[in-house]
C-alpha cells in the first residue's frame, strides 16, 4: 500500500526527515507518534507530494507522487486529513462533502454521500449548516467524512485529536477503526500523544531524529 525508503525532508534548516523509511501493508492500522516538531506532519505532506523531499522515494498504490498532481494521487485512493482540518467555514456540509468527491459521477457521489451520512449522523442532521458553526469535534468528522467522500484505499490523518475534549477524541478514533472494517481502508495516522493511539493502532511507531523507531509502550 505505501513504501517509503530514504526519505530526507527540509524546511531550510537542516533535515527534519532524516533517511525515514516506512512500510504500510495493504488492511493495516499504523499509527506515528512524536513530539511537537518532530516532523509528522511533514511526513504526511510528503506522502501526498505536498512537499518535495530532498532525497528518497515514496511509492504509495503502485504510484509516486512526486509525479502527480495532487488531485490525481486522490483519485488513485489516497485521501488525506490535514492538520486543523481544514473545512471550508463558509460552505455548507453537503457542499464541503462535494469538494471531496473528486472524479465521481452524480449518482456515485449521492451513494458515497448516503454512506458518509450512515456512518456520521450528526453531520446529516446539519447538512444545510455553515461548517464554520460547527464544533470541533464535528468539524473533524466533516474532514474525515469529506476525505471518505473520495473512496480513498489509504487514509492519512494528521492530529484529528488537536484542540478535542478526550471524550470527542475517543469517539474520533472509534470511528477510524469503523472505517477500517467498513470501509476497508489502510490508515496512517498521525498524533503527538502516544498514549492516544495504543491499543487503537496495530503497530505504533515513533517518529524522534528524523527515523521511526518501534514504539515503547507508556504504562498508563
Ligand atoms: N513551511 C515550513 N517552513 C519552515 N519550517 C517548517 C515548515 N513546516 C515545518 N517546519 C519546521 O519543520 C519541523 C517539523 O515540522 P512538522 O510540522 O512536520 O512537525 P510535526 O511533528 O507535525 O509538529 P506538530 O506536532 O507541531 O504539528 C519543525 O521544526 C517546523 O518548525
Amino acid at each position: 500500500m505505501l513504501e517509503v525508503e530514504g526519505l530526507y525532508a527540509h524546511h531550510g534548516h537542516g533535515p527534519v526527515l532524516a533517511g525515514l523509511s516506512l512500510r504500510v501493508d495493504d488492511g493495516e492500522f499504523v499509527a506515528v507518534t512524536g513530539n511537537n516538531g518532530a516532523g509528522k506532519t511533514t511526513l504526511l505532506r510528503t506522502i501526498s507530494g505536498l512537499h518535495k523531499p530532498e532525497r528518497g522515494r515514496v511509492t504509495v498504490l503502485g504510484r509516486s507522487p512526486a509525479h502527480l498532481a495532487p488531485e490525481h494521487l486522490a483519485r488513485a485512493g489516497v485521501g488525506h486529513v490535514p492538520e486543523g482540518r481544514r473545512v471550508f467555514g463558509s460552505l455548507s456540509v453537503t457542499d464541503n462533502l462535494a469538494v471531496g468527491a473528486v472524479g465521481l459521477a452524480r449518482d456515485e457521489r449521492l451513494e458515497v454521500r448516503a454512506r458518509v451520512y450512515e456512518m456520521f449522523p450528526r453531520l446529516a442532521e446539519r447538512a444545510t449548516q455553515r461548517a464554520g458553526t460547527l464544533s470541533g469535534g464535528e468539524q473533524q468528522m466533516l474532514a474525515i467524512a469529506r476525505a471518505l467522500m473520495g473512496r480513498p484505499r489509504l487514509l492519512m490523518l494528521d492530529e484529528p485529536s488537536l484542540g478535542l475534549a478526550p471524550a470527542v477524541t475517543a469517539q474520533t478514533l472509534a470511528h477510524l477503526r469503523r472505517i477500517r472494517t467498513e470501509w476497508g481502508c489502510t490508515l496512517l495516522l498521525v498524533e503527538q500523544d502516544q498514549r492516544l493511539v495504543q491499543g487503537v493502532a496495530d503497530r505504533t511507531l515513533r517518529l524522534t531524529g528524523g527515523l521511526l523507531h518501534p514504539d515503547v509502550e507508556v504504562v498508563r
